[in-house]
């Protein structure tokens, strides 16, 4: 395909999304019906229908429309290139723009210009004050692709080595010491000998940094209670070298972690009903993604202030239940990739009040200024 006829498969895929349609259901339909697409052509109009998720607003303000088309417009004129080079009309390429589209568009401004809804830029304004421009620009932005070296199976200089072996470069981050940050091949990944052999796991910096926040000794017992695909499971596995239990309210979220945890040499029990007492329960909890809306910006389009308030129900509920499960000198690490201080900080101090025989210990923001997603994770211990 010529890069002018990936602009209109991604238009086209951006007005099923428009209509509703979830952006990875969108692109699947789409390479079904387009045989005649290659790896290439298909990761390059993924590339360009999520870089337009993120700037979904600017994109529209830019192109003066919400049609893929007025998007795509938007988008070029965003990133300085000539629409004209796109809007061909020859072969598989966009129409021509009319003079009314040569005309049309303006500058975003305000919640428009960060690419927040305007009551979460209003959110965004006051939790993070001098930073929530900062932080609505990072999310603007594709994300790095991270790895955790898994230490059970190698050090960073030989999984560098395999990776390297694979095509694929790679360079230690400084937030985390089991973290790589792919500098080249990313593509090749999932592929390369390290990957399949269980010496890396992808994995956000910050998500891996989380796991060095919590308090763990050898022959420890642990219950990761909203454990999902496993990434932190297999994290904190790694990190206290011995077994850890996984819950999840829903388990078929959990079926390709014992795969992942042979894979890994990584011992994981999945489990329906977890019986305490813990030394360690993490709670890595349903949250807005907030912190993580550069990998799935669809998100941040998608929350609405009644789903927020639901997820907080959520949060506060699951850390009540997880008290009766964790030993009585044991700890409670409670974790979220948000950026918001009411699924946060404030969360931690309503527990409190409910809680009074409880204590916070350690409270960490990973802010996407360190490089990886944004994340929180509090310390609860029983006083
Ligand atoms: C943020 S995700 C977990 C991601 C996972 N820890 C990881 O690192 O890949 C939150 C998980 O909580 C689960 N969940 C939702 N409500 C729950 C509840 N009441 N009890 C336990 N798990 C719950 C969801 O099914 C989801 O898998």
């Amino acid at each position: 395909m010529t890069p002018a006829a990936r602009w209109a498969a991604a238009a086209s895929v951006l007005d099923q999304i428009e209509a509703g349609e979830p952006a990875e259901k969108a692109l699947t339909t789409w390479a079904r019906k387009s045989r005649f697409a290659g790896s290439k052509d298909r990761a390059a109009i993924r590339d360009h229908v999520y870089d337009i998720l993120r700037c979904w607003r600017s994109t529209a303000a830019l192109g003066g429309g919400e049609t893929g088309r007025a998007r795509v417009l938007g988008r070029l004129r965003q990133t300085g290139d000539d629409p004209e080079t796109v809007f061909t009309g020859e072969g598989y390429a966009l129409a021509a723009c009319t003079d009314t589209e040569r005309q049309a568009g303006q500058n975003p401004v305000g919640a428009e210009a960060v690419d927040l809804p305007d009551w979460l830029y209003a959110i965004f304004l006051n939790d993070l004050s001098g930073d929530a421009d900062v932080m609505a620009e990072a999310l603007r932005h594709r994300a790095s692709v991270f790895l955790r070296v898994n230490l059970l199976k190698a050090d960073l200089a030989r999984a560098q080595d395999a990776l390297r072996n694979d095509g694929i470069e790679s360079t230690p981050h400084p937030l985390c010491a089991t973290a790589l940050e792919v500098t080249d091949g990313a593509r090749r990944i999932a592929q390369s000998t390290a990957y399949r052999t269980g010496l890396v796991e992808l994995q956000d910096v910050s998500s891996q940094a989380v796991i060095e926040t919590l308090p763990v000794f050898k022959g420890m017992r642990c219950l990761d209670y909203c454990a999902g695909g496993g990434g932190k499971t297999l994290a904190l596995a790694a990190r206290i070298d011995g077994p850890v239990d996984a819950h999840d309210a829903d388990p078929r979220r959990m079926t390709d972690l014992p795969e992942r945890a042979e894979r890994a040499d990584a011992r994981v029990m999945r489990t329906d009903k977890p019986k305490g007492p813990y030394d360690l329960v993490l709670c890595d909890v349903p949250c807005s993604g907030s912190g993580s809306w550069r990998r799935a910006p669809e998100g941040k389009w998608r929350l609405t202030p009644d789903s927020l308030a639901g997820l907080h129900q959520t949060q506060a509920h699951i850390l009540d239940k997880v008290t009766g499960l964790v030993a009585p000198n044991g700890s409670l690490a409670y974790v979220t990739c948000s950026v918001l201080k009411s699924e946060n900080e404030d969360q931690i101090e309503s527990f409190l009040t409910r809680h009074p025989d409880w204590t916070c210990g350690q409270q960490t923001r990973f802010g996407l200024q360190s490089g990886g997603d944004g994340f929180f994770s509090a310390i609860l211990t029983r006083s």
